[in-house]
């Protein structure tokens, strides 16, 4: 296992790049902890793959390091890098069976082979797949084969990293939920630094201890879910992470207060914001009142998805979503909208500032 830095790191595909909308991943600079498991999180483009493939060594990139426990691997090839990696789509060899494919990688480096049976039935557990060991992988459905080259992935207990791209994508649903919760189990147990890009984000929140989200090539936070959740760094992680995403008002911030339209906001903490600013607020804490002092808003109508109500508004001309929990009644004649005080952030050109005196 390895703690892996990522010195300077910049890619462009050109081979002339000018300004920095021709990077596909924009300069960054992290160190990713030994032993844990990271999430790389974004939409379609957003230079997920372009990152993973620098530190898999599938691309060497236009600029910085990559480092594996302080040695500088940035020009090594795959192969030197002792990792473990499962694309999206299947890898596996036809004419062998289940229980050869997954040994594979263990015979290749000459482990004995009682070890060996141990570690394939262990696996093999794993993805359920104990009964078909002794079948030829040819003849196979898809998703039978992405589970043996997940199995491929964590049978070595040595590797610096474990790398998966979208390993999901061809799995049935159920099975999804099954091989996340044993790769959390896999992680629990040998500790593996692991690194697991997908776009969606109820598979980044439940396997990972830090999400790295990125946008528009750019790491804009790493956080813990909660973080994400409670303290969006950047607009986009707010409008990505949850379900309905986080609420944007434009506000002119004036010390202690808001103003959002003609309404004065307390904010519970004093700023400092120039340029676009905007208050971000999750539905979550979104309270709704009929009459009194808050925020003018209309309700265009109110879904219920079993747990929680999703209450959808028009508020100052921009559709806005409050969430309100099971068994609480909205307000009849509801005409106004107020904020939770520890519910709101404060965003200054899309990222977000902190009150004067807090750390974060
Ligand atoms: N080989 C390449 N040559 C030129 N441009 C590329 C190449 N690979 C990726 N890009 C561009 O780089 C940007 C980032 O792509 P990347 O594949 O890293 O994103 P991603 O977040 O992994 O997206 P997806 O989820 O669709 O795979 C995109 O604009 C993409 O078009």
């Amino acid at each position: 296992m390895a703690k892996i830095t990522l010195e300077n790191l910049a890619h462009s595909y050109l081979p002339d790049p000018k300004s920095e909308n021709d990077f596909a991943l924009k300069e960054l600079n992290h160190d990713w902890a030994d032993g844990e498991a990271y999430a790389l999180l974004g939409s379609s483009g957003c230079g997920k793959s372009t990152l993973l493939n620098i530190i898999s060594g599938l691309l060497i990139p236009s600029q910085g390091r990559v480092l594996f426990d302080g040695t500088d691997v940035t020009m090594s090839p795959t192969a030197d890098r002792n990792i473990a990696q499962v694309f999206q789509f299947p890898v596996v060899y036809d004419t062998m069976t289940v229980r050869q494919n997954l040994a594979f990688p263990l015979k290749n480096r000459g482990m004995d082979a009682a070890e060996i049976k141990r570690r394939v039935q262990r696996v093999g557990k794993m993805i359920d797949m104990e009964a078909e060991l002794d079948h030829k992988a040819r003849g196979l459905t898809a998703d039978a084969k992405q589970k043996i080259s997940l199995g491929r992935g964590m049978v070595r207990e040595d590797v610096n990293a474990l790398l998966f791209d979208e390993p999901l994508t061809v799995i049935d649903p159920h099975m999804k939920w099954e091989l996340r919760t044993q790769l959390k189990q896999l992680h629990q147990d040998f500790g593996h630094t692991m690194i697991y890009v997908t776009h969606d984000q109820t598979e980044a929140l439940t396997f990972a201890d830090k999400v790295v989200v990125m946008y528009d090539g750019r790491v804009v936070q790493i956080g813990t879910p909660q973080d994400l959740f409670e303290r969006p760094a950047h607009t986009f992680v707010g409008y990505f992470i949850g379900s309905p995403g986080m609420n944007l008002f434009e506000a002119t911030i004036e010390g202690a207060t808001a103003r959002v339209g003609d309404t004065t906001v307390e904010l519970g903490g004093t700023y400092v914001a120039s340029g676009k600013t905007q208050l971000g607020v999750r539905p979550e804490f979104i309270r709704l009142s009929a009459g009194g002092t808050g925020i003018p808003a209309q309700i265009n109508r109110v879904e219920d998805v079993g747990r929680h109500k999703i209450v959808r508004l028009t508020v100052e001309g921009h559709e806005t979503n409050a969430v309100i929990g099971e068994g609480v009644d909205i307000p009849a004649g509801t005409d106004r909208i107020s904020f939770a005080p520890e519910g709101i952030n404060v965003y200054a050109n899309d990222w977000r500032i902190s009150a004067k005196g807090d750390a974060a």
